[in-house]
């Protein structure tokens, strides 16, 4: 009642001030400029209430204002129930594709820790006549803002907390709105020109999530926490003085989902994924580049790090290089150098993660995927750097049930004992259960699809068993061979020994 009233008197004022145009020939500007001032602080002395705005272009360039979209989506939220005007927008990059928010000249009020506050969305005309086809703001110059008012008693509890929790609650229902990308790096000869840029990315919409990631429970549960408690980590990072990123090392055989889980943490964190091909990255510099564009929650991935470049033996190899290299022409050598020189190392991949990176920010998560860890300098893959290691098996009975679940929509069955057995005497990838479990026509029924799999693993165990025995019987040939070696060695040696003995004593 009281705001009202204010508003009113507002109003009064603007009617006043208004006169003053119209009459102004009749008045001297410097009594009219006295006149306006004195009106303004009668006002703001008996006005309880304070105002503040949050226009939605700012800066010198006229930048769209974070604010501003971070209110607006607040409000959004918060006000598409209460607010009776409300206007529909279509929005880039959002999961939902139509955004309602309240409109133009409309109020809604909010609370806050029992704090009556009021928020309305204004559109201010400039020159509405001129039309300006330049203008960031449509055909008018017009200017959108929201206006906040509180009472003045509050104002604390408004401009240190209130604001900030709307701004940040607001960001996080953008973030969680969002759509997620996908991001690749491009080769650094496009990096620069007219709208060139280091990632090209497209929206991310892989449909595998943690609910369809095959795998054992309790490791998914462990899993999920892990990443739960990293999300949820700023304060505890910032207690301990440790940059707030964690790396995750995925390794296994193929098909085995690693590249499935990646898309599932990207989900369930809602981060954006830069997956970055080292191949296409010259030297350190360009990937120190590279990876300074990455933002806060986001996944960067290096997928078969074993593969992508000479990390693995890389100082050892160019060592023996240099040993066994041939005298070269002077000009090819130099060029081979350069090109050899021009290339991610280890240690440039190593500082970089340790380094400047994880400090920019905080909340970035890296992963590898291997299929051969034990190939992995160990430098590369210690606690610390890659945080968690995290096997991706073959495909166990767990994990069976969540495909059997996925792809034909059963969580029991006759023939799953059967199932069960033969996973355990077999190696049989994720990928290839699933192959097998889709229908691969529509006549197949569940137990079609079942009594293929079944068959599909007795031939893969009569496989492995036919593998394992002639691995046995090569094993067993190279052990025979390798005694037969060390007798004849053996008999060598007593020989050479008789040889010296009659040398060194000079008789038979
Ligand atoms: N654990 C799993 N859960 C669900 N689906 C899986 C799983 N593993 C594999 N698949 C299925 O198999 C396909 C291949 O899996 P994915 O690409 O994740 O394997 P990978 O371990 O990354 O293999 P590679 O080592 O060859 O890159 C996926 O598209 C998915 O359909
Ligand atoms: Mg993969």
């Amino acid at each position: 009642m009281m705001r009202e009233l204010w508003s009113q008197m507002g109003s009064l004022m603007a009617t006043v001030v208004f006169m003053y145009t119209i009459f102004e020939r009749f008045f001297p500007s410097s009594f009219r400029d006295r006149l306006q001032a004195y009106a303004q602080k009668v006002t703001n002395h008996f006005n309880p209430y304070i105002q503040i705005t949050f226009p939605e272009f700012s800066g010198e360039r006229l930048k769209k204002s974070e604010a501003y979209n971070a209110i607006q989506t607040y409000l959004s939220a918060n006000s598409s129930q209460r607010a009776k005007r409300l206007k529909a927008e279509v929005v880039k990059d959002s999961q939902t594709p139509l955004v309602l928010s309240m409109d133009d000249n409309e109020e809604i009020t909010d609370e806050f820790q029992g704090v009556k506050v009021w928020w309305s969305a204004n559109k201010v005309s400039s020159n509405p006549q001129r039309y300006n086809p330049f203008s960031y703001y449509g055909s008018s110059d017009e200017k959108r803002f929201y206006k906040l008012t509180f009472h003045r008693s509050y104002r604390d509890i408004i401009t240190m907390s209130y604001i900030k929790h709307v701004l940040e609650e607001g960001k996080e229902i953008e973030l969680t709105n969002r759509q997620l990308k996908l991001y690749t790096n491009n080769p650094s000869s496009g990096w620069y020109g007219y709208k060139q840029s280091k990632w090209s990315h497209i929206v991310f919409e892989h449909p595998a999530s943690f609910e369809t990631l095959a795998m054992d429970q309790k490791r998914k549960e462990d899993i999920l926490k892990d990443l739960a408690k990293f999300k949820k980590g700023k304060e505890y990072y910032s207690k301990i003085g440790k940059a707030w990123k964690r790396g995750y090392l995925l390794y296994g055989p193929p098909g085995t989902g690693k590249s499935t889980m990646i898309a599932a943490i990207a989900k369930f964190m809602n981060y954006d994924v830069y997956d970055l091909e080292l191949t296409a990255v010259k030297d350190n510099t360009e990937l120190r580049k590279l990876l300074i564009e990455t933002p806060s929650k986001s996944i960067t991935v290096i997928e078969d790090i074993d593969c992508s470049l000479d990390l693995t033996g890389q100082r050892k190899k160019k060592k023996e290089e240099v040993e066994n290299e041939e005298p070269k022409d002077p000009m090819r050598k130099n060029e081979e150098e350069s090109s050899k020189s021009s290339k991610v190392t280890l240690s440039g991949l190593l500082n970089f993660i340790d380094g400047i990176w994880s400090a920019c920010g905080g909340e970035r998560i890296i992963i590898f995927t291997t299929n051969y860890v034990e190939k992995l300098d160990p430098a590369l893959i210690r606690r610390g750097r890659m945080d968690k290691h995290i096997e991706m098996s073959y495909c166990c009975f767990d994990a069976f049930k969540v495909l059997a679940k996925n792809y034909l929509d059963v969580e029991s069955h006759l023939l799953f004992g059967r199932i069960g057995t033969l996973l355990k005497e077999t190696e049989t990838s994720a990928a290839d259960v699933a192959e097998n479990l889709m229908p691969k026509s529509e006549d197949e029924d569940v137990e079609t699809c079942l009594e293929n799999l079944i068959k599909a693993l007795e031939k893969n165990k009569e496989e492995n068993a036919k593998k394992k025995a002639e691995e046995e019987a090569q094993k067993k040939l190279e052990e025979e061979k390798a005694k037969e070696e060390s007798t004849q060695n053996k008999e060598i040696n007593k020989e050479k020994t008789r040889e010296n003995v009659v040398k060194e004593n000079g008789f038979c």
